[in-house]
């Protein structure tokens, strides 16, 4: 039977994360740290451990089957591979930006100027559509030095906290995307494999559902059951059991963990007490 070959970041931003999400979908390989190719244990696939910029091309070859990429690297290296599933970890930016003191607000601004930056393609499909005109300078890392050292007016990087740019004394004065982590295919792969990826998909919706819930338990009074509920829709309709005490319930709900603070204040103004927030490891709708 063909294997899945998945290609995973080997060091790096998304290397944790990546490894932690095929732990999670029951995916477990036992390698050495300097063993780029590894099969995982019960389940069809291997998994190869590679550069994340040298991915696309992988995929695009159809070496590996899918991969665990930033979306910012498909947009600059990967045109014609689609992903699948945005994997919600690593979400960044790909933003212009100049030194805190330049008069320049926009990329329309670096007409005529430099910009250095380490997606040249990406910069130039957003300077094309825009119309402008700037020489582009690639450099592989530490590109916000790029102004001090008089290399450049303009940079184009990856900005998360924004941390990086304020030591560098520069500012933002453009989003050009948004990433994040995906799961990207390979147009080469074949449907031996496919069947491989649904179940794949399947595993990895169940465990970012979970990640993004979570699974509360509360005793409310019987009379404050009908408020209570109006807040905790749950995935079909709360359960609710009664307790020992006269009078009581317990109440026990999922909720989208973004709305866990607004919740709570709410079920409290309701009565609730003893109220126990637990995480989700796996939600099959
Ligand atoms: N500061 C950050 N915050 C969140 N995500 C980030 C950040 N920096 C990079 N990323 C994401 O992680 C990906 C990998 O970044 P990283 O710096 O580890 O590797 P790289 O140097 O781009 O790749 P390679 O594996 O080829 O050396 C980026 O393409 C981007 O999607
Ligand atoms: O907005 P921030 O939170 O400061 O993050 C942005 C920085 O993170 C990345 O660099 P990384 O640390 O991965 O180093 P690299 O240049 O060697 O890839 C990116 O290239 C930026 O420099
Ligand atoms: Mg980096």
């Amino acid at each position: 039977m063909s294997k899945l070959r998945i290609a995973v970041q080997k060091s790096g931003r998304l290397n944790e994360d990546s490894m932690r999400l095929l732990k999670d979908i029951g995916i477990s390989i036992d390698n050495g740290k300097d063993q780029l190719k590894a099969s995982a244990k019960g389940f069809p696939v291997e998994v190869f451990y590679l550069r994340n910029g040298d991915i696309p091309q992988y995929l695009k070859d159809g070496v590996v089957d899918v991969a665990i990429i930033g979306e910012n690297v498909l947009i600059e290296k990967g045109d014609g591979i689609d992903f699948v599933e945005r994997l919600g970890f690593s979400k960044c930016k790909v933003s212009i930006a100049v030194p805190k003191d330049s008069k320049a607000n926009s990329l329309k601004d670096l007409n005529g100027k430099r910009i250095a930056t380490s997606y040249p393609e990406t910069v130039k499909k957003f300077l094309k559509a825009q119309n402008i005109e700037a020489q582009l300078h690639k450099i592989n890392g530490s590109v916000e030095i790029a102004p001090n050292i008089g290399l450049a007016e303009g940079i184009c990087d990856i900005v998360s906290s924004g941390s990086t740019l304020f030591k560098n004394g520069l500012k933002e004065i453009e989003v050009l995307l948004t990433s994040e982590a995906v799961l990207a295919v390979s147009p080469k792969m074949d449907s031996e494999r496919q069947a491989i990826l649904e179940t794949i998909q399947f595993r990895i919706q169940s465990v970012l559902k979970g990640r993004q819930s979570k699974y509360v338990l509360l005793n409310a009074p019987n009379d404050k059951l009908d408020a209570i509920i109006k807040v905790l829709p749950g995935m079909k309709s709360p359960t609710v059991l009664p307790l020992a005490e006269e009078g009581w319930s317990s109440v026990h709900s999922v909720i989208p963990k973004h709305q866990f603070w607004e919740v709570i204040d709410e079920l409290k103004a309701n009565g609730a007490q003893g109220i126990l927030v637990c995480p989700i490891e796996k939600m099959v709708l």
